[in-house]
């Protein structure tokens, strides 16, 4: 497998100078960077029409940390000491057999609300069009909900626009940190909250959005990313399935099952079930 990293660097225009970015409380502002967001478009070049998925969210709410526990085999430990990610991280997920597509790793400082702010309609376009699943991690310990699920009903406003088509999960993230209460309380919370919004923007029947609680020192990090990935293969998944179908009947097997040993893809019969192994 190969994981070709490009970055893209924060427009001058979304780093915390700028009186419209309100960096979250208690948060590390971003230096000044030369970039601006001409050079987002140039490095758009270098993901030529894969499908990508963005991983986006506040600050420290786990999204470099999924990336790294996920594709490049770092333990959850390990996350411990990564810093923040200050430029957008266009990751090229390929393998030999089944995943070829770009992870966009965004820093947790860009709010995208605020290129609408700032009319920036061409670099939004750049970052949602070919956008096939947008991935909003959410760190339900902070206390930061409400910025959180305002950023989110923000962020799904602008890919909308852009890509209708664009499909919405929520990764209700650290989930090890909380009991089983709460997991679903936080749950019902944020559908609630973010269906909310959504109904008084009229847009509850046509945006679906999915939450999944998730943690990288356990499996659900694993099982949610696999339903994730899932979305990018559905025109294999159904002659595979047909194929493993034949190969069990034929066989008077009960189960067959297809890996790939990184990031340990699981095809799995019957159920239709479609995994990434821890
Ligand atoms: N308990 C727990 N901690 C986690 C989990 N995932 C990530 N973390 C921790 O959360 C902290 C922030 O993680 P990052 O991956 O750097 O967060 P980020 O969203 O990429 O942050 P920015 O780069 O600032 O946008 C790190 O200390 C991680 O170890 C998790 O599932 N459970």
């Amino acid at each position: 497998m190969t994981h070709e990293v490009a970055t893209l660097e924060v427009p001058e225009w979304s780093i915390a100078a700028d009186t419209t970015l309100k960096p979250e409380p208690g948060s590390r502002q971003l230096s000044a960077s030369p970039s601006s967001a001409s050079l987002l478009s140039a490095n758009t070049s270098t993901c030529n029409n894969k499908p990508k998925i963005l991983l986006m969210g506040l600050s420290k709410s786990g999204k470099t940390s999924i990336r790294n526990v996920i594709f490049h085999k770092m333990s959850a430990n390990e996350t411990q000491f990564l810093d923040p990610t200050h430029k957008i991280d266009k990751v090229d997920i390929s393998n030999k057999s089944f995943l070829d597509f770009q992870l966009w790793d965004f820093p947790g400082k860009l709010d995208i609300s605020h290129l609408r702010d700032k009319e920036d309609t061409s670099t939004i376009e750049k970052i949602f069009e070919e956008a096939r699943v947008l991935i909003f991690v959410i760190d339900p310990v902070e206390e930061k909900h409400s910025i959180a699920i305002d950023r989110l009903h923000g962020t799904i406003l602008e890919a909308y626009k852009i890509n209708p088509k664009i499909k919405f999960e929520v990764f209700i993230h650290k989930s090890d940190s909380i009991n089983e209460d709460q997991k679903i309380d936080n749950i019902r919370e944020m559908t609630h909250r973010i269906n909310r919004k959504l109904m008084s923007a009229g847009l509850q029947d046509r945006i679906l959005i999915s939450f999944r609680t998730t943690s990288i020192y356990d499996h659900s990090i694993f099982e949610a990313m696999s339903i994730v990935c899932q979305q990018l293969l559905e025109n294999i998944l159904s002659p595979f399935e047909n194929i493993l179908n034949a190969f069990v009947s034929s066989n008077k097997m009960e189960k067959a099952f297809i890996f790939d040993l990184h990031p340990k893809v699981l095809f799995k019969l019957m159920n239709e079930i479609f995994r990434v192994l821890n």
